[in-house]
């Protein structure tokens, strides 16, 4: 007899369940008070990250408060600067900053070392994985190559990554040689939290947005195709969720090109459209506006059916299309959860 598969990686099979396994990018953060009293324990939020103990911890709140259908590794994308010899640090209230990167520079950044400095994400990994339920997905991640470089050049975050793309257009063979660096050491990263317990992976490309195709093709499709390619040479054959945020007509192309396992659709994306277009086999994570969960009350319910509705009848992660935001009220994620779980 097959043992009965848990709902999230039922689905990443190409499965269709009813209700669909639900989880919430950010879910385990600020709008949480236990997560801001664990927080309050750590000197930085990098330093966070680097404690096994305490991350493991933020990770298992939000499955004990509310049962996901998976856990998100607490960590962040900007460690793997870090790991090639970058200064990261967080500015309360502004954000991630780097030292700007000069991508001309890129042989500078030290390979090999990801593995050492970044072990302590595998310890939180092995001590969340016998703490969840049966039923409970272990989701580990990492940033895509853009993204990361987008705030290593950029010195952290930007309104439109100006500098990054006139940096990517002017030296392609310095820019796509730091896009290759990033993509190997995020391959070996991700390996490494395979080993260490994570059942699915997903590469959050959040800047993805607003690029032409032939950028496109050479910074998103062409890194991501390289991840995916190491991760299975490694003989890991995990499902892997991509995460091109933003990119519009672009995701067809972005599913059917990189190899990834499974698309997670942003807020932007019509069902309709994108049914038309997505391999139908091809499992969708998608894609609740975060401010309607902020909202709450009768938009919610009526948000939460329609992508229900727009979704049925295929393989469907209910998520939202960006991260939950601070300000949500505990009730209303209650409230997403109830609204999803009566289809049951
Ligand atoms: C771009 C990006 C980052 N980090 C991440 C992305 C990609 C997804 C996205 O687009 O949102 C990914 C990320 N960051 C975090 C997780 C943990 C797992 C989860 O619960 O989803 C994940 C998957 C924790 C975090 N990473 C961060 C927080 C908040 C910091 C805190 O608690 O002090 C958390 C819970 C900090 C962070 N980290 C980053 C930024 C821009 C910020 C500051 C934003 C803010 O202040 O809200 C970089």
């Amino acid at each position: 007899m097959l043992t009965p598969q848990k709902p999230l990686l039922a689905v990443l099979a190409g499965e269709t369940r009813t209700p669909p396994p639900v989880w919430l990018m950010r879910q385990a953060g600020r709008y949480l008070a236990e997560y801001r009293q664990v927080r309050s324990k750590a000197a930085n939020f990098i330093e966070f990250c680097f404690t096994p103990e305490l991350a493991a911890e933020v990770t298992l709140q939000p499955i004990r408060r509310f049962g996901f259908d998976a856990a998100i590794m607490f960590a962040d994308i900007l460690l793997i600067p870090i790991a090639l010899g970058r200064k990261v640090w967080f500015v309360t209230g502004e954000g991630p900053k780097l030292e700007p990167f000069n991508p001309a520079d890129f042989e500078g950044l030290t390979e090999g070392r990801v593995a050492e400095v970044l072990a302590p994400i595998g310890e939180t990994l092995r001590l969340v994985k016998p703490q969840l339920p049966d039923n409970t997905t272990l989701i580990g991640f990492a940033g895509s190559p853009w993204t990361v470089a987008t705030y290593m050049v950029e010195g952290g975050g930007s309104k439109d990554r100006y500098a990054t793309r006139v940096a990517a257009w002017s030296d392609p063979v310095a820019f796509d040689g730091m896009l290759d660096r990033i993509a190997d050491a995020t391959a070996e990263y991700l390996i490494m939290q395979a080993n260490a317990g994570a059942e699915v992976l997903k590469l959050f490309d959040s800047w993805a947005e607003g690029l032409p195709e032939p950028l496109f093709e050479r910074v998103i499709i062409r890194p991501t195709r390289r991840i995916v390619d190491r991760v299975r040479a490694a003989g890991i054959d995990v499902p892997i969720i991509g995460f091109p945020r933003g990119a519009g007509t672009l995701y067809p192309r972005y599913a059917r090109e990189t190899g990834v396992t499974a698309l997670a659709l942003d807020t932007a994306v019509q069902p309709e459209w994108a049914r038309s277009v997505l391999p139908d086999n091809l499992p969708v994570q998608g894609h609740l506006d975060p401010s309607v969960l902020r909202a709450g009350g009768a938009v919610l319910d009526s948000e939460v059916d329609r992508l229900l509705e727009a979704w049925s009848g295929r393989p469907h992660i209910f998520n939202l299309g960006h991260g939950i935001t601070p300000d949500v009220p505990v009730a209303h994620v209650e409230q997403l959860l109830a609204r999803i779980r009566r289809s049951a």
